[in-house]
């Protein structure tokens, strides 16, 4: 595996940040992931392309891919990958538990659309370009700096400046690795070409209640609320007693 590029959390935002899993910013890498099973994917995908909803943000995707397309479940779940992430990351990380939002498959180009400005509500991102053929823009662009202070400028200014943006260029047989919770990030706009992406959610598995998830957002996305029950089992389950784990960590360190 070869890094092309890391930056830290701290290096995105200028400035050191307490909610977040690890000092992860973002990192991209040669994945050598079995070609055959990203090719199968991306037969797929293709499949069921029409069935893609399109969203407020500009993106046609295929939310819930791990469902529909079980080469998806194995790469999702596959023990090699999530070790050598969780290395990547410096903490334990683990697949993204709500159904929908664990994988999706982003389709973009000049009809589909790119995805406008955002923080993720989900921690860490794998994002893996499934093919990227005659592409003209579409690159991830990260602003460096902080994400209300992108905003208030964006809804000011209508932009923001080029000096202050990180462009990343998808590649095919690369992963962009990253931690784009609370981090300003879109996909600049393609004037040619189509980019079909497995993205693949995930969380800390020792501190699960890191998390940018709203209950609004999830019901905006997924109004039927099936997704209810299992969120709030999981909420009991796995975020109360991190929570609280945290907060009594943080008690006795100040009892020190
Ligand atoms: O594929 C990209 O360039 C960015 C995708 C993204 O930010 C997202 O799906 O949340
Ligand atoms: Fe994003």
């Amino acid at each position: 595996m070869t890094t092309a590029i890391t930056l830290t959390r701290s290096d995105i935002l200028g400035r050191p940040s307490f909610w977040k899993v690890s000092e992860l910013g973002v990192r991209q890498f040669d994945h050598g992931y079995p070609e055959q099973l990203l090719d199968t994917i991306l037969m797929k995908a293709h499949e069921l392309r029409e069935s893609a909803a399109k969203t407020n943000l500009n993106l046609r995707y295929l939310r819930n891919a791990h469902h529909h397309i079980p080469e998806v479940a194995q790469l999702m779940h596959d023990r090699a990958r999530l070790d050598r992430l969780s290395g990547l990351a410096g903490v334990p990380l683990e697949p993204y538990p709500v159904d929908f939002l664990g994988s999706m498959i982003t389709f973009m180009g000049p009809e589909d659309g790119t995805v406008d400005w955002h923080g993720d509500s989900v921690p860490v991102t794998e994002l893996v370009a499934l093919s990227a053929d005659d592409v003209a823009g579409g690159e991830l662009a990260i602003y460096r700096g902080e994400l209300d202070e992108g905003r208030a400028r964006l809804a000011a200014e209508g932009e923001l400046p080029d000096d202050r943006t990180l462009k990343l260029t998808h590649r095919v047989g690369h992963s962009i690795f990253g931690q784009l919770m609370g981090v300003l990030h879109r996909t600049s706009p393609m004037t040619s070409g189509t980019r079909v992406t497995l993205n693949l959610n995930l969380r800390s598995a020792a501190q699960p209640h890191i998390d940018d998830q709203r209950l609004s957002h999830l019901a905006a996305e997924s109004p039927d609320f099936a997704w209810l029950d299992h969120y709030v089992s999981d909420v009991r389950c796995r975020q109360l007693p991190s929570l609280r784990n945290t907060a009594t960590l943080a008690g006795k360190d100040r009892d020190v």
